[in-house]
């Protein structure tokens, strides 16, 4: 594992959790927001509120609702807000301010290794890492269900979907990036998403830098893309866009 996702790790099994569980009674569905996007010519594009990352230099001061508000009204299908304060810049506060102020599905973008974490926020989607969860996934999966959240559980391999598929996960990420060496190949997307499950729920994550990038996923199996430096970058409206009509 890469030194910054070890750290990363490290961090996450410190950090505490909610202080009471939460219960998500109208979690918006992610992919009801995809077929609206399909059915009126967009491609679906869940848009990411990233201020910085162990990839990226520096890091954004710019208000998280404003870059949130600008993506919607840019297109997109839903939006991905971290909620890791260490190295991402997150803060469950932008999670919420953010669900408050649009109307599509907020993915909760975070490091999350106990049930307790879940209970930081009340999120209409969370993502569960396969490589972090081990055994723990499919209680994890569960955990979150019983709370009324959507699950995106994030693979790597041929390996880790399998065990995404036996924890009965419906919203499948395949992520570009390698969590080992933090080094981006879209070849991934296309070597993983053939065995996923028809009527899983896929998206392509990481590394979508350009219109043709986005065609490339989706010309895999995309049913979504997940984008973050490449809206984060310049003016965000205008990058999601690019890729909505991509
Ligand atoms: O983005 C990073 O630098 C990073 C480093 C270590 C672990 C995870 C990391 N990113 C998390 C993500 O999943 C991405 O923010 C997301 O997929 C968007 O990726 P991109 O479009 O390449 O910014």
């Amino acid at each position: 594992m890469a030194p910054a996702v070890r750290s990363i790790l490290d961090a996450a099994r410190e950090r505490p959790g909610g202080d009471s569980r939460v219960a998500v009674d109208d979690a918006r569905s992610l992919p009801a927001a995809f077929a609206a996007a399909e059915a009126d010519g967009r491609t679906p594009v869940v848009a990411e509120v990233k201020p910085t990352s162990p990839t990226t230099e520096g890091e954004t001061d710019r208000d998280p609702v404003e870059l949130a508000e600008e993506m919607v009204a840019g297109g997109a299908a839903a939006l991905s807000v971290l909620t890791e304060p260490e190295h991402f810049g997150g803060s469950v506060e932008n999670y919420e301010r953010v669900r408050e102020a649009v109307d599509v599905p907020v993915l909760r973008k975070d490091f999350l290794v106990t049930e307790a974490q879940l209970d930081a926020v009340a999120a209409d989607v969370v993502l569960l890492i396969a490589r972090f969860l081990g055994d723990e996934l499919a209680p994890m999966v569960e955990a979150a269900r019983e709370r009324g959240m959507q699950v995106l559980v994030e693979v790597h391999s041929e390996d880790e979907l399998e065990r995404a598929v036996d924890a009965g996960a419906e919203i499948i990420g395949v992520n570009n990036r390698d969590l080992a060496a933090l080094e981006v190949d879209l070849g991934t997307f296309e070597r993983v998403a053939p065995a996923v499950p028809e009527d899983a729920t896929l998206l392509a994550e990481s590394g979508i830098s350009t219109p043709a990038d986005a065609r490339r996923m989706r010309e895999a199996g995309a049913d979504g893309l997940l984008i973050g430096t490449a809206i984060m970058d310049g003016d965000p409206r205008e990058n999601t866009t690019r890729f909505v009509n991509a």
